[in-house]
């Protein structure tokens, strides 16, 4: 295995329309080889506020990857890899409630996952992991997230419940009340899932920050790509200003949360 020499404190998920490191500066763009494949795209290290930073796109740069095809594991490995105890995971998410509205952002504290078939873990046997799953999002990484947006005074909602679905096809109307009425979630993307999952695995405090397109298809005019676009590049553009003001507060290692010890009393 190789193994990068470069060792950063964050590491980026970039998603729909978060494609530019064009935030980073003193860039190297890396390859990194993992033991399940090749991660999404180049990994470009570079520096936000004189912190060393991992950015990649989980498409790929322009858009080449659906969220079901997603290396996974490689993308979280290769941040592991890298030395990321912290990473964020940008996502563009639809909402399923009237008040989350376009253009604002919810560090989600739940998920519900509705995937059908992606590699979920990194313990395929022969040992055996079974993490808690009870509160997936570091709590610390989470709170500095809202503090970033709010001092930006941004709409940043602090909770909110990701239901993760299979894609790449958007939600039918039935399935979309179901999200809402019956599993009471308030945001619904493609993406979130197995992410969180290994990252948890790995012992990394991670957090999401979703930017909100749309209302899904419960709105009068269901929701479509061009409607996402629209407002994702001003959500990325947003997104881009609240890492900056994250990294600011962003300690050099996680203290204060037990996400990175949740592999402990894990395996069998
Ligand atoms: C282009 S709309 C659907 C697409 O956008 C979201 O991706 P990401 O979470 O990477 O921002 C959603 O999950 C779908 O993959
Ligand atoms: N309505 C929606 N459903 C699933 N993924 C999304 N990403 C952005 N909007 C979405």
């Amino acid at each position: 295995m190789i193994v990068p020499e470069e060792r950063v404190r964050l590491g980026i998920i970039g998603g729909s329309g978060f494609y530019d490191p064009d935030f980073l500066s003193r860039t190297k763009e890396i390859k990194v080889y993992t033991p399940y494949g090749e991660p999404s795209d180049m990994i470009t290290v570079g520096e936000v506020e004189g912190v060393k930073v991992a950015f990649i796109p989980r498409h790929g740069r322009g858009h080449r990857v659906p969220p079901h095809r997603i290396n996974y594991r490689a993308n979280v490995w290769a941040l592991h890899q890298l030395g990321a105890k912290w990473v964020v995971s940008v996502s563009a998410v639809g909402s399923l409630r009237e008040d989350y509205r376009p253009g604002d952002f919810v560090v989600p504290d739940q998920f519900i996952d509705m995937t059908k078939g992606r590699s979920y873990t990194f313990f395929d046997g022969p040992v055996v992991a079974h993490v808690s799953m009870a509160d997936p999002f570091c709590e610390h990484l989470r709170q500095l997230l809202i503090e970033a947006g709010k001092a930006m005074k941004l709409q940043i909602r602090e909770k909110g419940t990701y239901l993760c679905i299979e894609g790449p096809r958007f939600s039918t109307r039935a399935e979309s009340r179901v999200w809402r009425e019956v599993f009471k979630a308030d945001l619904v993307g493609m993406t979130l899932v197995p992410e969180v999952n290994l990252a948890c695995e790995a012992g990394l405090c991670y957090a999401s920050l979703a930017g909100i397109t749309d209302y899904d298809v419960f709105a009068e005019k269901p929701v479509t790509v061009e409607q996402v676009e629209n407002v994702m590049k001003d959500n990325t553009q947003k997104a881009k200003e609240i890492l900056r003001v994250l990294v600011r507060e962003l300690p050099p290692e996680p203290e204060r949360c037990g996400c990175c010890a949740s592999l402990k009393n894990s395996t069998i």
